[in-house]
Order: C-alpha cells, then structure tokens, then sequence
C-alpha cells in the first residue's frame, strides 16, 4: 500500500476501474466538481483540463505532489471533444469526435497513455479507392497522391522528399538556430511554392497538403514554421498519410475518453467552470484569480494555446518578449462537418470515404464510421479560408455546402444524411481556432526563445510548446510532461 503516496493511490486505482469496462458509470460517478469553490490552496496549480494539463497533473501527482487544474468550460478534453450521435439506428453510445481523433506511429507518449488507461485503438477505415476532383473531373485512384498529370505528380514527389531534407536541418528544440532561419522565416509558404514550383497540379497538391495539416493557407504560415512542424511529425508523409502516418487509428469510444479518464483518476483535483483571468505570482508564489474564486500556490503550469495564454492578466505583468509572442501565434481556421448515413454506402462503392478537391467548402474527406460500421459517416474539414468564409455563413448554408461538398465526392445516396454534425472551433471562447497555434513569417527567429522558457513561478506547456508532435495530442501530453519536470527536476 503507498501510504505516503496517497495522490499515485488515488491515480491507479482510477486507471483500474477504467479498464474493468465500467468506462462510462465511472466516469460520470467521477465527474470534477462543476462548480468553483472560493478559494483554494495547492502546490502546483494548471491552467487548463486539455491533454497538457491533464498530463502535467498526472505526471505531477504521481511524483507526489499536490496538484488543482483549473478549466474554464464546463467539460475536460479541451481541443478533443465527443459528440452522441443521435441519427434513427445509431447504437447508443456511439460517438463521433468533433475535434482531434486520430493517433500514429512514433507518437509514442500518447500511444502509451492510451494503454496505460486501459483505452484502445481502431484503424481508419481506409480499403478501397479514394475520390480527386480537379478542374471538374472527378477520379477515383489508389495510392496515397491524387493523380495529376504525370510532370505535376512527379514535381509534388520531389518537392515533398525536398521539404522533408530541409526540414532535417530544423533543430526541434531550437528552430531559430537553423542555418537558413532567417531565410526561411523571411518568407511564407506561399512565397516557397511559388517559386519553386511550375505545374498547377503540384501547387494545388502542396496547397492542399499545408491546408490539412495546419487548417491554415500556405500564405499563413512562415516556410520555417513549415519545416519545424515537418520535423516534429517526422515527415510531411507522416503527417498526411492514413496508414503509417498520423490519420491511423482512431480511439474506441473516441479520443476524448484520454482525457475525461485522466480526470476521472485526478477526481477533485480538476475544478470546472473556472476561468482564469488574472495570475499574480512572484518570489511567495503564484495566485490565480477567477471570476469569484482564487487559487495560491508555489508553481503554476499555464497549459492553454499561446494566444489564449496572451489574454489573462499577469501581474506583474510579463516581459515584452513573452507578451509580444503570445500577439503574433494565431491559431489555425477549421469548421468540422459530419454527416450520418444508415450505412457507409461508399464503402460497397470500393470507396474508402476519402476524398480530395479544388472546390471547397470542404476539400477533404474521411470515413468516420464507428468501428463495426453499423452506420455510415462522412467527415469533412472546411479550412484556411474555406474556413473564414464558413465563418461568416450559417449553419444551414454550412450544412448544404458541406452535403453538396459529398455529393460531388460520393454520388446522390450522401444527399439526405440523417444528422448533420459540426464544430465551429474558432467559435469556441475557450480554443478560439484550430488545430492549433500557427507560426507566421519572423516569429520563430526572433521570438522562440520565448516559447517555453519559465518566468519566475510559471511554466508554459500545451500542444503549441512542443518539440515532438507539436499540434498533435502527442505533442500535448510530451508538453505537460515536459513542463511537470521543470518542476520536479530543475535543471
Ligand atoms: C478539428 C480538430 C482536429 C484535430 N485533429 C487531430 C488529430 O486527429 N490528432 C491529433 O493528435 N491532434 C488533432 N488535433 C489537435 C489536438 O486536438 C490538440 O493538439 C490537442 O488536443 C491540444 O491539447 P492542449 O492540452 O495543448 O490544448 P487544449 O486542448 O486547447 O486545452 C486547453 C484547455 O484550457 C482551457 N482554457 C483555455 N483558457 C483558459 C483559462 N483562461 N482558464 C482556464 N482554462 C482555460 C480550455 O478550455 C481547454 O480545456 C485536432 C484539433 C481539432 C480542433
């Protein structure tokens, strides 16, 4: 028995009644406390129940420390999130997830938290042809490139396999020392495709690829941020590719259950409802301050995106370089759209539901079936600025772009579902865009340091602080991590 240790108690007896298949009665019996409590006193405090924190925490209170994590929304899960799907023939409890969902090989952290909480993993329906549609004609291929014309094709395999050498040359912790940083922070990538590339077909290729992975336009983003992320996954095939790369599996009962376990384990330890407003830290401690409530404490891991972290108030008030940091990560645009059919009628098709385009709203499509495919769903992302301008749309003109988007890919049985899911991640107050934080031109070089780097009693963690996976649940949870070791190990 670990008497000393009541915390770590407390953690694996929770991960144990998890894996007994009492998954859901459990979880709810150990919901967090929804309400705030006026004012509390721990050792380390956590902005933010996402991954990171959640990671932070576990990590923290298995090292025996005292830990409150402090979520403004009322749920856990942040950027993950899974959604009842109520369509006639939808067996109860099946989910969709309206925000992140998969997970790959070599990300390694949160594969093992996976495990560890008794959860397991399903493969990406991906048998069969996929659905390209450009220029107006729609083709069905195998194989993991649209096809173009040959020279485009070729030309997109060489500029990948040369993004992939350069991005080598990116170090993960240190982005800025790059040899070529300021060249390729001086530029988008917008600007690198543009000159290095000729046919329409490869450009609209790499267009395609950056949209999907960053939920942003090439324009966006600054060509060493590219580079960096391509480093992080791995390679632009890792990130893009189903089988053998970040679109491979997908969580049994959906990825939010990673982290409505971990809090379940954490019980009390996780406040709901509270957003942080105000931190007040220095030599003594840190204070976060709430609308009504309060939280002391010796550490603090601020674990939320960069530019929701740059809208509480410090005081004192944080160094310029931080602040000016946390002014120029914005995060990325995407609108999730679902729809649900009585079957997965595509698949008997030879389709695998995946599906891209040159015409929005959406431009990319996913099999989203649960795993025994007792129905059918089509998932898409509306992105970059297919995204702003769904922004400014309805949810019915989202609906009818969405379901024409599948029509176009799929034939006429996708023109009546039975729901139509979406979630409008920009929209969210407490996420503000998605999939994550994005690195415009010059904020690598000359603001990166900033990054990570502790002040004083705070600690910054979250998917967007990531060296490995950064976007990605895995880049999440290494970010929690990482930062419960500052804390327990100082350098
Ligand atoms: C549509 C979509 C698809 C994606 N697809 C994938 C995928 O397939 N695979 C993958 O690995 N990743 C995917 N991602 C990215 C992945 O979801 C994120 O990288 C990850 O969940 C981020 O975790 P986090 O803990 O860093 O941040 P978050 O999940 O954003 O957690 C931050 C938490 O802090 C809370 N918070 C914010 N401000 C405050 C405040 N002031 N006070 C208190 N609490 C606050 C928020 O409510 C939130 O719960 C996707 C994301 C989206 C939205």
């Amino acid at each position: 028995m670990d008497i000393e240790n009541p915390s770590r108690r407390r953690l694996l007896g929770g991960a144990a009644a998890f894996g007994a298949g009492t998954l859901l009665p459990a979880l709810a019996e150990a919901a967090p406390p929804r309400a705030a409590g006026r004012r509390h006193e721990t050792e380390i405090a956590i902005v933010g129940a996402g991954l990171a924190g959640l990671a932070a925490a576990r990590k923290l209170v298995a090292a025996g420390r005292k830990v409150l994590v402090v979520e403004a929304r009322d749920r856990v899960g942040g950027r993950t999130l899974n959604h009842a799907v109520t369509a006639p023939g939808a067996k109860p409890g099946t989910v969709v997830e309206v925000g992140g969902q998969w997970v790959g090989p070599t990300q390694d952290r949160v594969l093992a938290l996976i495990r560890e909480l008794g959860l397991s993993t399903f493969r990406t329906y991906n048998s069969g042809k996929a659905v390209d549609i450009r220029g107006g004609e729609r083709s069905e291929y195998a194989g993991r490139i649209p096809p173009g014309t040959m020279v485009g094709s070729v030309e997109a395999q060489v500029a990948i396999t040369r993004l992939n050498r350069m991005a080598r040359e990116v170090p993960l912790d240190r982005p800025w020392t790059a040899p070529k940083a300021a060249e390729w922070d001086s530029q988008t990538f917008q600007s690198w495709i543009d000159r290095n590339l000729f046919t329409d077909d490869s450009k609209a290729l790499l267009q395609l690829a950056v949209e999907a992975v960053f939920s942003a336009h090439p324009r966006d983003l600054s060509l060493l941020g590219v580079l960096f992320y391509i480093h992080s996954g791995g390679s632009l095939e890792m990130l893009l590719n189903t089988e053998g790369g970040a679109q491979e599996a997908r969580i049994v009962g959906g990825s939010q259950r990673i982290a409505l376990a971990m809090a379940a384990a954490l019980g009390e330890r996780v406040l709901l409802d509270s957003p942080v407003m105000r931190i007040e830290h220095g030599e003594q401690g840190v204070t976060l301050l709430g609308d009504g409530f309060e939280v002391q404490a010796q550490r603090a891991i601020v674990a939320i995106p960069p530019t929701l972290a740059g809208r509480i108030r410090y005081a004192p008030a944080l160094d310029g370089l931080r602040d000016q940091l946390t002014q120029r990560l914005p995060m990325g645009t995407v609108v999730k759209v679902q729809c649900v059919y009585p079957k997965p009628f595509w698949r008997e098709a030879g389709l695998n539901g995946q599906a891209t385009g040159d015409v929005g709203p959406v431009k990319l499509s996913f099999d989203n079936s649960p795993p025994d495919g007792h129905i059918g769903v089509l998932m898409g992302f509306i992105e970059g600025s297919d995204g702003r301008a769904a922004l400014r749309q309805t949810r019915e003109q989202r609906r009818q772009g969405t379901i024409d988007s599948f029509v176009r890919f799929f034939g006429e049985q996708a023109r009546k579902p039975l729901e139509y899911i979406e979630q409008n991640w920009a929209s969210e107050e407490w996420t503000r865009g998605c999939y994550a934080g994005i690195f415009p031109p010059g904020v690598w070089l000359d603001y990166g340091e900033a990054l990570r780097a502790p002040v004083g009693r705070l600690h910054w963690a979250g998917t967007e602080t990531a060296e490995v996976w950064n976007g990605y649940f895995d880049g999440a949870i290494r970010s929690g991590e990482r930062a419960a070791n500052e804390i327990t190990t100082p350098a």
